[in-house]
């Protein structure tokens, strides 16, 4: 029997990319479709302005959408909710449906660097999972809430994970061109980007600087002890839809050479084995001198793999190389999904 599901800021830009993801899910069935007063009461394709080339899955158009209440009716059955809310938000509501007894597998910020929450990405600290043990004890819930990281860090912590497990990291440093899709519908104003870049976005550098540590350190006696390399972030809006793309540099504490480094990222495909509905092998390497591009090769994988190219010598750090990383689905609603498809496949 297939697990019911909700969708919180199912209307949004990331709402949207988990109504594709879940709409015919094998694991999932999604039953609640949630979202601000304005949008509840109508039917979901008369709430949203939907914005993917594929149309409106035909099961959810006509469903309606309801208020983020976690008392409300059609929650009652619900077992794992989805947040696709802003920060503000979440950080209200999350607690109410985890409270509720629901799993809220967040995609926003609020909770990702508290003690007792785990930000995961499965290929790289499914293990940190068991902070929920921690948290419902903590906190009285009998839900609990599991978030993943910000976009732009799970691109990076992906490539960088078969790095540190081989050669130890030193130092590393990241330049982001992120695209528009990352900042909301509304987010990002069409005078503003076009013919143009903008070298910030708000909060980014340091998520990428904290949460990177927390998702490669080690979970020992309940507690996640932070990764003790350095990294610094520097993070631009350019003018691209979907998919960010990050140069990266890279000290190892061995001095790997390039050669090695793509050997290990191309074999690193930890969790092949238990046929995850939303799994695609992680890294996806490209010999082509200009590749990856955003627009070629963000749906590698149907959006869930890493596409990594242009692996070199650097004369500073050891090794430099460039990744994509489709932002709304691999940064964002398809990280959630595979967490929760992970979830229930190693601990239900
Ligand atoms: N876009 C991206 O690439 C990424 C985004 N994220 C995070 O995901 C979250 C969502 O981002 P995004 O989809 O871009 O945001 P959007 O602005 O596109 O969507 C916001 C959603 O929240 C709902 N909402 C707004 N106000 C309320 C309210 N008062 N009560 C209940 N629901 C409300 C909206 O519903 P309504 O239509 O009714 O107003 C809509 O469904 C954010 O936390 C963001 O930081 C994370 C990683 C990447
Ligand atoms: N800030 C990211 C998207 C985002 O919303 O990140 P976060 O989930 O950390 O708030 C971007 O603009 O591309």
């Amino acid at each position: 029997m297939k697990i019911k599901v909700g969708v919180l800021g199912a209307t949004g830009s990331v709402g949207q990319r988990f109504i594709q993801l879940l709409a015919n899910h094998p694991m999932f069935e999604l039953t609640a479709l949630a979202a601000s007063e304005r949008s509840a009461g109508k039917k979901y394709k008369d709430a949203c302005y939907w914005f993917q080339d594929k149309d409106i899955p035909e099961n959810i158009k006509d469903m309606v959408v309801i208020p983020t209440d976690p008392k409300h009716k059609e929650f009652e059955d619900v077992d794992i909710v989805f947040s696709a809310l802003p920060a503000d938000l979440a950080k209200k509501y999350e607690p109410e449906f985890a409270k509720e007894g629901k799993l809220v597998f967040s995609n926003a910020s609020a909770y990702r660097m508290e003690e007792d929450v785990p930000l995961v990405i499965p290929e790289v600290n499914g293990d940190h999972l068991e902070l929920i043990e921690i948290q419902r004890e903590k906190r009285g819930w009998d839900g609990a809430i599991i978030t993943n990281p910000n976009c732009s860090t799970i691109c990076a912590v992906i490539t960088l994970k078969p790095i540190m497990d081989k050669f130890g990291l030193e130092a590393v440093f990241i330049a982001t061109m992120q695209a528009v899709s990352g900042a909301g519908y509304n987010g990002v104003p069409s005078m503003g980007i076009l013919d143009n870049l903008i070298p910030y976005i708000k909060n980014e550098e340091e998520k990428m600087q904290t949460e990177s540590l927390k998702l490669l350190g080690t979970l020992k006696d309940g507690k996640v002890e932070l990764a003790k390399f350095k990294l610094s972030a520097s993070c631009n809006r350019v003018a691209v839809i979907d998919g960010h793309t990050e140069s990266i540099f890279v000290k190892t504490e061995d001095g790997a050479e390039p050669e090695e480094i793509k050997e290990a990222m191309d074999k690193f495909d930890p969790l092949k084995d238990l046929n995850l509905p939303t799994y695609a092998k992680p890294i996806v390497i490209r010999e082509e001198v200009d590749r990856p591009q955003p627009r070629l090769d963000r749906n590698t994988g149907n959006g869930m793999s890493i596409v990594v190219g242009r692996i070199r010598k650097d004369p500073i750090f050891d090794v430099k190389y460039t990744a994509l990383e489709h932002n709304t689905i691999r940064g964002a609603a398809g990280a959630s999904v595979l967490n929760a498809e992970y979830f229930v496949k190693k601990y239900l």
